[in-house]
C-alpha cells in the first residue's frame, strides 16, 4: 500500500473545507499515511459572468479533477454530491457518500426575517432554477435575480444591496462557519432539496480497488441509497442544471423510504410533483416510480421548452 494519499479539489473556501474534512478523516483512521490535497481551479470556478445552466452545468467543476487522477496525480476527489454530473464517465466510480449535513436550503436575508414575510417586488438572488421555479410558484409576487460566485461573493451582493434575499445551501453555510447567516431554515415541503444536497460524494477511478477500499468508512450505505434514487430521477429527466428540478429521499425507522420530486418551467411556475413510498432496499424501483409519475403529469414537456430555448 502506498503511504501517500492524493485528494484533488476544487479552490473555493466550501470546496476546501470539504477536501479538508475528509482529509481529517483519512488521517484518523489511517495516522501512518501522508494524506495530501492538490487544488485544482476549474472551468466552472473561472467562468463567473454566465449562470450555470447557459455554461453547461454541472461537469464544469469536476472534469479537471477527473484528469488529474487519470493523469496518477491524484488519487480521489471529494465534491459537494449535487453538484456532480448524474452520469460518471466511463471509468470513474461514487466511492463514497457520506451522512449528509443539513439538506435543505436556507432564507438568508438582513432586511426580512422569513421568505413568506417579503413584500411584493422583493428581490431574490438564486442561480438554481430549482430554486427559481419554487420562488415563481410558491411566491409569484417576489423578482427573481440570478446570482452567481461562491459563498462569500454571493453573500458579499446581498449585503451591498443588489439583492433583498438570498436563497443557498444550509450546508455551504454551515460548513463555512456562516451559520448565523441564516435567518430561516426553509422547510423541504416549500422548497424541496436537489438531488444529494448536503452529502459529500468521493469520486476516483473504478479500477483503482485501494482507493475504493481507504475510503469504503466514509460511505453510509442509506444516505447512498437516499442520493442514488435521487440521481436516478434526475438523470432520467435530463439530469443538469438546465432542468429545474427536486429529489429528495429520507429513510424513516422502519426501513421506508419516502422519496419526492419535482420538476416544472421556472418561467411558469407550473410543477409536477410526486411522493413515493417503499421499502429502501426498492430505491431504485421507486425512483422509476417518480419518473414515470412526472412524465405521466407531463414533465416532458417543460424539459423540452427548457432545451429548446438554449
Ligand atoms: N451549487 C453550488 C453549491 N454546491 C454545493 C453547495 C452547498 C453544499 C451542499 O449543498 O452540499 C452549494 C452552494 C449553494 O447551493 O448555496
Amino acid at each position: 500500500m502506498s503511504d501517500k494519499i492524493i485528494i484533488a479539489t476544487r479552490e473555493s473556501p466550501l470546496a476546501l473545507w470539504q477536501a479538508e474534512h475528509v482529509q481529517d478523516l483519512l488521517s484518523k483512521r489511517y495516522p501512518a499515511k501522508n494524506v495530501e490535497l492538490l487544488g485544482i481551479t476549474t472551468k466552472g470556478d473561472r467562468i463567473l459572468d454566465k449562470t450555470l445552466s447557459k455554461i453547461g452545468g454541472k461537469g464544469l467543476f469536476v472534469k479537471e479533477l477527473e484528469t488529474a487522477m487519470q493523469e496518477g496525480e491524484a488519487h480521489l476527489a471529494v465534491h459537494s454530491l449535487k453538484d456532480v454530473p448524474m452520469q460518471l464517465p466511463e471509468g470513474f466510480v461514487l466511492a463514497a457518500v457520506s451522512t449528509r449535513e443539513d439538506p435543505r436550503d436556507a432564507f438568508v436575508s438582513s432586511r426580512y426575517e422569513t421568505l413568506e414575510s417579503m413584500p411584493a417586488g422583493a428581490v431574490v438572488g438564486t442561480a438554481s432554477l430549482r430554486r427559481e421555479l419554487m420562488l415563481r410558484s410558491k411566491f409569484p409576487h417576489l423578482i427573481v435575480k440570478p446570482v452567481r460566485g461562491n459563498v462569500g461573493t454571493r453573500l458579499k451582493k446581498l449585503d451591498s444591496g443588489e439583492f433583498d434575499a438570498l436563497i443557498m445551501a444550509s450546508a455551504g453555510l454551515k460548513r463555512l462557519g456562516l451559520e448565523s447567516r441564516i435567518r430561516e431554515i426553509i422547510s423541504d415541503e416549500i422548497s424541496l432539496p436537489s438531488p444529494g444536497q448536503g452529502a459529500l460524494g468521493i469520486e476516483c477511478l473504478e479500477t483503482d480497488t485501494e482507493t475504493r477500499q481507504t475510503v469504503a468508512f466514509i460511505n453510509d450505505e442509506k444516505t447512498r441509497a437516499c442520493c442514488l434514487a435521487e440521481r436516478a430521477v434526475s438523470r432520467a429527466l435530463g439530469g443538469s442544471c438546465q432542468v429545474p428540478l427536486a429529489a429528495y429521499a429520507t429513510i424513516d425507522e422502519e426501513g421506508m423510504m419516502r422519496l419526492r420530486a419535482l420538476v416544472g418551467d421556472h418561467t411558469t411556475g407550473e410543477t409536477a410533483y410526486t411522493e413515493q413510498k417503499g421499502p429502501w432496499s426498492q430505491s431504485q424501483e421507486l425512483a422509476q416510480k417518480a419518473v414515470q409519475a412526472l412524465l405521466d403529469q407531463g414533465a416532458q414537456r417543460y424539459i423540452e421548452k427548457l432545451l429548446s430555448i438554449q
